[in-house]
């Protein structure tokens, strides 16, 4: 057994609390809210995040300290506070500790991937991505899940797949690290589209077409970036976007769903105090895909409807007038097909 650091009390640190907690792991939950670590201390339950799932043998805290104190540290808070919160971080680290990156994003101001935010902040630290098909809440009540684990070294990674996986969560480890995080984040940005066609009443067609050639634009940021294509066929890509892309449970989904009903981006997030991944990550995606040089036509089209005032109709007809292309040789644009 081991003490396992978990920085972040959202739904998704909750959920990975509870897991290793009932795996008979030593857990601390850090939280960002006062009034999460007290619900926990107090009442064994998140009052904020996933209120209906017990937190027995969970240790909350709001001293950062006492999660660095540990074998390893899960890294659960959102992708655009995730170097501010390692920088706090850094003072408490101890060198070898793993650093297992939970957030699934792209840093805004930097186009960085989240292992480079890290590596940068904690330099000592070894670095693992752990990203698939996982709703916070399914996880937390054991239902069956199946999740990649990203790490470099094999003999760490070995360990955090022992550490981590249970009966009803099972990670494969592979150690295309870039490979498993692009999927997650591009993913996110995906869905918000596969949502505005299903809200727009563009049909089960259209979206099977998107989920398509959205892991096409994965892929090709993804090999751009440095990772092996293969990985974006697996449970950080295609797997967790067959999910996302797929179910109102999802915030990227449902956020993309409503704007496709005519909402307005202001209201949908007002309405809710959960993060929305993608919202953030569709601007730092272009970035990143304008300096690797590729193009992403349906990423793009998600930024401009999100940061660029870009009506949906006048999207959605851009992106249809789009040049008939071959379909494979997908890493490259495609050749035009007349
Ligand atoms: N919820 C899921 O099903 C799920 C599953 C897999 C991965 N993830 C990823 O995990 C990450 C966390 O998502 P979540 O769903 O747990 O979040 P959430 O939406 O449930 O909660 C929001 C989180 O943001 C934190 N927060 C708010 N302001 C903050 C600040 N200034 N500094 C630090 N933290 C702050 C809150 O404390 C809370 O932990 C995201 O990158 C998400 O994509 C989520
Ligand atoms: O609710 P979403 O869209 O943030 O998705 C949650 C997880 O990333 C699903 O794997």
């Amino acid at each position: 057994m081991a003490r396992i650091g978990i920085v972040g009390a959202g739904a998704w640190g909750t959920a990975l609390a509870a897991t290793m907690s009932r795996a008979g792991h030593d857990c601390v939950l850090w939280a960002h809210e006062t009034e999460v670590v007290e619900g926990i201390r107090d009442n064994g339950h998140n009052p904020l995040f996933l209120p209906e799932i017990a937190l027995n043998g969970v240790a909350a805290t709001g001293d950062l300290a006492a999660a660095a104190d540990a074998d390893a540290v899960l890294l659960v808070v959102p992708a655009q506070f995730l170097r501010a919160q390692c920088r706090r971080l850094r003072s408490h680290w101890k060198a070898g500790v793993p650093a297992v990156i939970c957030a699934k994003g792209v840093e805004t101001d930097s186009f960085a991937a989240m292992s480079e935010v890290v590596a940068a902040e904690l330099p000592e630290a070894p670095l693992a991505v752990l990203s698939g098909p996982t709703f916070a809440v399914e996880v937390a009540r054991g239902l069956p899940t199946a999740i990649t684990l990203a790490c470099a070294d094999a003999a760490i990674g070995r360990q955090l797949v022992d550490w981590i996986g249970t009966a009803s969560f099972r990670p494969y480890l592979t150690d295309d690290v870039i490979g498993a995080e692009v999927g997650g984040a591009v993913k996110n940005v995906l869905a918000i589209a596969c949502g505005v066609v299903e809200g727009q009443g563009l049909g089960d067609n259209a979206r099977a077409s998107l989920i398509t050639r959205g892991i096409a634009e994965l892929m090709r940021l993804a090999v751009a970036k440095g990772a092996r294509a293969e990985t974006c066929m697996g449970l950080s890509g295609l797997g967790d976007l067959i999910l996302t892309a797929s179910s109102q449970q999802s915030r990227n989904y449902s956020l993309g769903f409503a704007l496709g009903e005519g909402k307005s981006l202001a209201d949908i997030l007002a309405s809710r105090r959960s993060v929305t991944e993608g919202v953030a990550t569709a601007a730092a995606v272009g970035g990143l895909a304008a300096k690797l040089g590729v193009e992403l036509p349906i990423c793009a089209a998600v930024a401009g409807l999100l940061h660029q005032s870009r009506g949906i109709e006048e999207t959605i007809r851009d992106l249809l007038a789009r040049p008939f292309r071959h379909e494979l040789g997908f890493l490259g644009e495609g050749r035009p097909a007349t």
